[in-house]
């Protein structure tokens, strides 16, 4: 039986682990982190350390400053987690590499298998199209979205250059730029509305041609899924980072 925390334990992905949890029999919550706690049967806290509850696994889907918390409270506990949240910074990157010293961090800014397997057919896409085919990803989101680019925009794009020898530099929306497309850029695009659940495309525009390659996030649970599968998975493995890629090849 895995005991995890949920950091973010009554936001939009929180309420969707806690009813996917509710039905497994592997994991069950053992506490909640969030802004404002509520009396029910889990207890909830503002922090993990006001929390004081032992855990195997914390799942992280908050805020970049909640996640900076947590990791130095892993790196004091060896807890380990599962990072979910994006919009993270250079300061966040330094923790993490700290925080791998001492526990188990798995880290994805998007949890469904769908995602990754559209990173690994971009990857091949780019390989074989070359530099005459120019590369815009577009992601569509709800609009109670914070951050701009998704973390999965960025994990496409970082995934194409790590295939294609860093060859792509990354423009952004295309506002004020007067001047033609250089073949070495990479647009990404941001689009909120509504309650779009999450959105990729990767456009590879060629002569005469285009070639979309596309996800669609039906509903939260794909993302709540892959990160409750990712905390079961953790609790058997040594200090260090991980991935998408370990989950999946560990399922085969
Ligand atoms: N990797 C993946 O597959 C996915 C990642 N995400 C990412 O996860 C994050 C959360 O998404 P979502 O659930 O939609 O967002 P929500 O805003 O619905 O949920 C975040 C929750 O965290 C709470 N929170 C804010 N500050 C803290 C804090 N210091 N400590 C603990 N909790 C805090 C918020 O409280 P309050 O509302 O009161 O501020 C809210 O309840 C985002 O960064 C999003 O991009 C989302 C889906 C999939
Ligand atoms: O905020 C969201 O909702 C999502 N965020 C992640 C991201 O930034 O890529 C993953 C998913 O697309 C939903």
């Amino acid at each position: 039986m895995t005991d995890i925390i949920i950091q973010g334990i009554n936001g939009r992905m929180g309420k969707v682990l806690c009813d996917l949890i509710a039905q497994r029999d592997d994991c069950r919550i053992v506490g909640g982190v969030d802004v404002s706690a509520q009396s029910g049967p889990i207890p909830v806290a503002a922090s993990l350390e006001e929390l004081n509850v032992k855990a195997d696994v914390i799942i992280d889907f908050s805020t970049p400053e909640a996640t900076k918390s947590m990791l130095r409270y892993c790196q004091g506990t060896g807890t380990a987690c599962v990072m979910c949240t994006t919009g993270l910074d250079e300061e966040c990157s330094e923790l993490i590499q700290q925080t791998t010293e001492k526990a188990p961090v798995f880290k994805s800014a998007n949890m469904s298998m769908g995602i990754n397997l559209l990173a690994e057919l971009a990857q091949k896409a780019a390989q074989a199209l070359g530099m005459d085919y120019d590369i815009e990803i577009i992601e569509k989101h709800h609009h109670n979205k914070v951050d701009a680019p998704s973390g999965t925009a960025l994990l496409l794009a970082d995934e194409i250059n790590k295939a294609t020898g860093n060859r792509y530099r990354y423009v952004y929306d295309r506002h004020s730029v007067r001047q033609k497309r250089d073949p070495h850029e990479l647009g990404l695009h941001a689009i909120r509305g509504g309650s779009i659940v999450g959105d990729h495309e990767i456009l590879f525009c060629g002569p005469d041609e285009v070639i979309t390659l596309s996800h669609s996030a039906g509903s939260r649970a794909v993302f709540a899924n892959g990160a409750i599968n990712a905390a079961v998975f953790l609790t058997s493995q040594k200090n260090g980072l991980y991935d998408m890629k370990d989950l999946m090849r560990s399922l085969l």
